[in-house]
């Protein structure tokens, strides 16, 4: 039985199996009674006297490092953020490991006195804060000479966008030259938001690609240059949106902003008028002012020296894909199959015109499709179904395609050659998007959790392996700290015969494979696996796989069709007729990066990854899972040799809302992270 005295800080246990924090309170008769931190009253009988257990001190208003937590167990972290963020103090440490609670609102800790007062100072001497964590990187770097990395993670609207900024802010201001070239890579993220971000119902200011910017040091440490690499744009987005949710900022920004002339060359009217740009219902955001945001992105754009033709050049490719957006088929009925006609339309007419292609041939490309017999290529109609589905397909490569090349562009400007023989250092930044697992989960969501899967084994490798092995070698005494090493799942997606990502593969190269085909692969290699979890029936398209964070259920409808992700040849052909150059040439750099990986070896889908291997493989295109898996292959690589520093952001509600006191919200957004990522945290040196 503990003694109880009115103003003693106490552990309660509560449904959630999460102890809460409570104050002892005497009632006006005179009673003992419990205030727990969620506000709920309850008075202390015999009976329920068993719940209580004493807080240590440092539970009760907090710690700024919570490897000193006397509580060192989920409620004290918890609790620990919670009484920190009711302060309005949003980093905490555990070890190195900053974590960043999202104030959504603007503190007034990130002047140029804040950078300052950050600037050389050991990890520890002052508050947590992102900036000590960005000094500690420079610092790191230039005194052992070693590249850095910082890996951003958290899940969507966690504040991983904003902390890469503010990381980024800091490098800028302690490399110390206010340069040219340091101010295009500042600006060369209103670029990737206008093209890269979006309304979501999680974030109004969602990214929707990864990235990682390795900024690069001279050996005074002053900037010289940047380099940014993107991963898995939701193309999607482009064609569809949920509801509450928009399309890329950049529709909706140039519409607000482009004169009324341009906007009557390109035949452009008010975001509501188009199809793709109002599947959500909603073409507004709260808070954001596009036409404000579009003024900036014009001026970032002449910043990254994209020249005025540059940019009309692209707004014509925007336009052109709002016009298709809105082109209506009817279906009909022609040789007694299911076909359909373009309905004639200022829109279609647009669309040609912008595309700078002949209306016959972009009509043929969009309701036929071209088949190759033994001997000759015959035409097949397309049901009006079918047709819009080609017609979003093409959308959507020419969006993926331009942001691509956007992102190129920017880096032939950002990125400069080191001099012959000179050193050059780097800090990589990793803002990659979370684990995720929703109610329907699809191939996207496959390859955002193989990569934080391969993130999470990063992180394991980083903080307990090597930890563990010094210890031994250094004869130190300590205790057995065991650990979800998540090998297995990765094994399972990746690396075993047979893996899951290859079985994937293997199928979308079959012409006849199907989802089916394909799941009833994966169910005879890996039904008795223990991280698979093979459908209920054979009419159910849901698998499961084990992972680190949880079991994520995925549908396997769609897979092999995004995998594939492949254009019909009568619209590569279509392309080909073109005479508007940006479009040809944004299909062009894919087309030859493609070509290339065919007779380069090492950018070939790596032979764990493919079934069968030899002469076969190096004929194959690359699938969007092949292509992914390099470009993660090849950042693995760069982290492995970087000394990793971790950023942990936390979304505290819901409702992109200050300081909402809600501990579940907090605990629940932990929790996401499983009892083995959390503790992780605690433990890290
Ligand atoms: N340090 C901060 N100070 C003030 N506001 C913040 C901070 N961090 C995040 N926010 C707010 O939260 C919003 C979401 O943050 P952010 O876009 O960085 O999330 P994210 O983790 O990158 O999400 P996503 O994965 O969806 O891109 C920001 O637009 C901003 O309003």
């Amino acid at each position: 039985m503990v003694l109880l005295r009115k103003g003693d800080h106490v552990w309660v246990d509560s449904s959630s199996g999460v102890p809460v924090g409570a104050e002892i309170h005497l009632t006006d008769t005179g009673q003992l009674q419990l205030i727990d931190d969620e506000g709920m009253e309850q008075l202390i009988t015999k009976k329920n006297e068993g719940i209580i257990r004493p807080m240590h001190p440092t539970s009760v208003n907090g710690v700024d490092d919570m490897i000193r937590l006397g509580d060192l167990n989920e409620a004290g972290l918890l609790r620990n953020l919670l009484v920190r963020h009711r302060e309005g103090i949003i980093y905490t440490y555990t070890g190195s490991i900053l974590v960043a609670v999202n104030p959504y609102q603007l503190l007034p800790i990130y002047t140029n006195e804040q950078v300052q007062l950050y600037t050389d100072r050991r990890l520890g001497e002052l508050p947590p804060h992102v900036f000590a964590l960005a000094d500690s990187c420079f610092f790191n770097m230039r005194r052992h000479r070693k590249n850095q990395c910082c890996i951003i993670s958290g899940e969507s609207g966690a504040g991983k966008t904003e902390s890469t900024k503010l990381m980024l802010q800091f490098l800028a201001s302690v490399s110390g030259q206010h340069s040219w070239i340091e101010q295009q890579i500042l600006e060369a993220n209103p670029i990737l938001e206008a093209f890269g971000n979006a309304k979501t119902v999680r974030n109004d200011n969602s990214s929707r690609f990864g990235k990682y910017i390795d900024i690069h040091f001279n050996k005074g440490g002053a900037i010289e240059g940047a380099q940014i690499e993107q991963y898995l744009l939701e193309k999607s987005r482009v064609c569809r949106q949920a509801p509450e949710e928009r399309n890329y900022h950049i529709f909706y920004c140039m519409l607000m902003g482009m004169t009324a002339e341009q906007k009557k060359i390109l035949s452009l009217g008010n975001a509501s008028e188009y199809n793709y740009l109002t599947m959500g219902k909603c073409t507004t955001c709260e808070g954001r002012d596009d036409l404000k945001e579009y003024a900036h992105f014009r001026s970032a754009m002449k910043i990254l020296m994209f020249t005025e033709n540059d940019s009309w050049e692209i707004s014509k490719l925007l336009a052109a894909l709002l016009h298709l957006g809105n082109v209506d088929f009817e279906a009909t009925i022609l040789n007694n199959l299911e076909s359909c006609d373009i309905l004639t339309s200022s829109h279609f007419n647009m669309a040609t015109k912008l595309l700078e292609v002949k209306p016959k041939a972009l009509e043929a490309s969009l309701t036929q499709r071209s088949l190759m017999t033994n001997r000759e290529s015959v035409s097949k109609p397309l049901s009006s179904a079918q047709a819009m589905d080609g017609r979003d397909a093409f959308v959507k490569a020419i969006y993926g395609k331009l942001f691509v090349w956007i992102v190129e562009k920017i880096n032939n400007v950002i990125f400069k050659p080191p001099p012959e023989g000179s050193a050059r250092q780097s800090i990589g930044l990793l803002d990659i998007f979370g684990f995720e697992n929703f109610t329907q989960n699809s191939f996207e969501q496959l390859c955002i959790n193989f990569a934080n899967e391969q993130l999470q084994q990063f992180f394991v490798k980083h903080v307990f392996k090597l930890e563990q092995e010094e210890y031994t070698r250094e004869d130190i005494v300590w205790k057995h700290i065991t650990f979800n090493d998540n090998q297995r799942t990765l094994d399972l997606l990746a690396n075993k015969s047979l893996n899951i990502l290859a079985l994937i593969d293997e199928e979308s190269h079959f012409p006849k494979g199907t989802d089916t085909t394909m799941l009833n692969k994966m169910n005879q290699v890996h039904a008795k696996s223990q991280i698979y979890i093979p459908p209920k029936s054979n009419h159910d398209t849901q698998f499961g796989i084990q992972h680190f964070a949880g079991v994520v259920y995925y549908n396997a409808k769609g897979f092999l069709e995004k995998n594939r992700d492949a254009l019909s040849s009568d619209i590569n052909q279509l392309v080909e007729t073109s005479s508007n150059k940006l479009l040809k040439q944004i299909f062009q750099a894919d087309l030859s990066s493609m070509m290339k990986n065919s007779y380069n070896p090492k950018l070939l889908i790596t032979p764990k990854s493919s079934l069968r291997q030899g002469a076969d493989t190096k004929k194959r295109v690359l699938t969007l899972s092949g292509q992914f898996r390099q470009s993660l292959e090849s950042l693995m690589k760069t982290l492995a040799v970087c000394q990793p520093y971790f950023i942990r952001c936390i979304k505290p509600n819901d409702f992109k809302k200050p300081m909402v006191k809600n501990k579940r919200e907090i605990y629940e957004s932990w929790a996401q992270q499983s009892t083995e990522s959390r503790r992780r945290s605690i433990l890290a040196p």
